[in-house]
């Protein structure tokens, strides 16, 4: 590594397979560390489930880095860089891109390797791509973005494993050997490595140039939706249960922070892969408004969706508070 460039990691995969846990835990080992945040979805969720805070944060959402926002990554590179050059001190020792669960790394990597002014300023450290055991076979068959984000890894971490029976380990495995066979693999559970390896320790592969053949458009959208009141928990725990049962293929991700009537803190609210999380406490901010916020990302029929979700929050919402993209 030339040690007189800044290290970026790029860290992805699929939808829900655990990034946002994985970097609270790589935040938290002590390396002053820029965060650049992707997503989907219009109404962003996962600054809010950072457990820090106070570093410098950019929440690129409303699209892929990949794709529909691809050239907002330089300049967003740019600023960062232009911070930490005029600095004294320097604000961060390295920069983490956690992009969409829906894009493909290859953009990305393009963007960071090819534009000479941020490939003489900044070093790919490691692509490190999440894949939730319990889903992700399904999801290699079904979504060439899933297997973009495996094919482009330095390392692969398998999450969830402590919600994995053994038959689906050796079934992924099994795939990741065809899929990626020289690129290391590690089980996870809640962002912590099952071996006790440290992630930061494990270093790149040999790096092959990206091709610049992009994947067909994405077949994806986002609905978010602002919530005008508080609902109990076990009242929004069955509307989203319902609607995991009702669409178990296509509600890929529903994500967001709302506040209960019985409760002060705000709570993070999480579904992937047709598996409602419980809810967690999120710490209180000095800019909550207690207008909670849902995001759901289909590869389904959005608008019927949207439709649906209009008729079940119907009291609970203002009106247009349903956006779609
Ligand atoms: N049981 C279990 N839950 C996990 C594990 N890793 C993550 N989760 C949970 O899975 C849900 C999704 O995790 P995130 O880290 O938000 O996933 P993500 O990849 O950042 O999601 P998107 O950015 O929306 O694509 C959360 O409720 C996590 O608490 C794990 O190893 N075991």
């Amino acid at each position: 590594m030339n040690p007189s460039k800044i290290p970026v990691i790029v860290l992805t995969g699929f939808l829900g397979s655990g990034k946002t846990t994985l970097l609270n835990r790589l935040l938290a080992d002590g390396v002053k560390t820029a965060v650049v945040i992707n997503e989907f979805g219009n109404t962003p969720v996962d600054q809010d489930l950072l457990s820090d805070q106070n570093i410098p944060m950019t929440v690129l959402s409303g699209g892929c880095l990949c794709c529909q926002i691809k050239g907002a990554l330089a300049p967003t590179l740019k600023n960062l860089w232009m911070a930490w050059n005029s600095a004294a001190i320097k604000p961060f020792d390295r920069i983490i891109i956690e992009t969409s669960g829906v894009a493909s790394p290859e953009p990305i990597l393009d963007t960071l390797l090819r534009e000479r002014w941020l490939a003489s300023r900044y070093h790919l450290a490691a692509v490190i791509t999440t894949l939730a055991i319990p889903s992700a076979l399904q999801q290699l068959d079904d979504f060439a973005e899933a297997r973009a984000q495996v094919v482009w890894a330095d390392t692969l971490l398998l999450t969830h494993a402590d919600l994995a029976a053994a038959d689906q380990d050796a079934a992924l495995n099994k795939r990741l050997q065809t899929l990626a066979p020289a690129t290391s693999r590690h089980m996870m559970t809640d962002g912590e490595c099952q071996s006790g390896d440290r992630i930061t320790n494990i270093g790149p592969a040999l790096r092959r140039l990206p091709t610049g053949n992009p994947l067909p458009a994405h077949n994806f959208a986002s609905i978010s939706l602002h919530l005008d009141q508080a609902l109990p928990w076990l009242q929004l725990e069955a509307i989203l249960q319902e609607l995991l049962a009702r669409h178990p293929l296509d509600l890929l991700r529903i994500k967001g922070v709302v506040y209960l009537p019985e409760q002060a803190e705000a709570l993070a609210v999480q579904a992937a892969a047709n598996r409602l999380y419980p809810p967690t406490p999120l710490t209180i901010r000095s800019s909550d408004d207690r207008r909670g916020r849902l995001v759901f990302i289909t590869s389904g029929d959005s608008k019927t969706l949207a439709e649906e979700l209009t008729g079940i929050f119907a009291g609970f919402i203002p009106p247009n508070a349903i956006r779609q993209h």
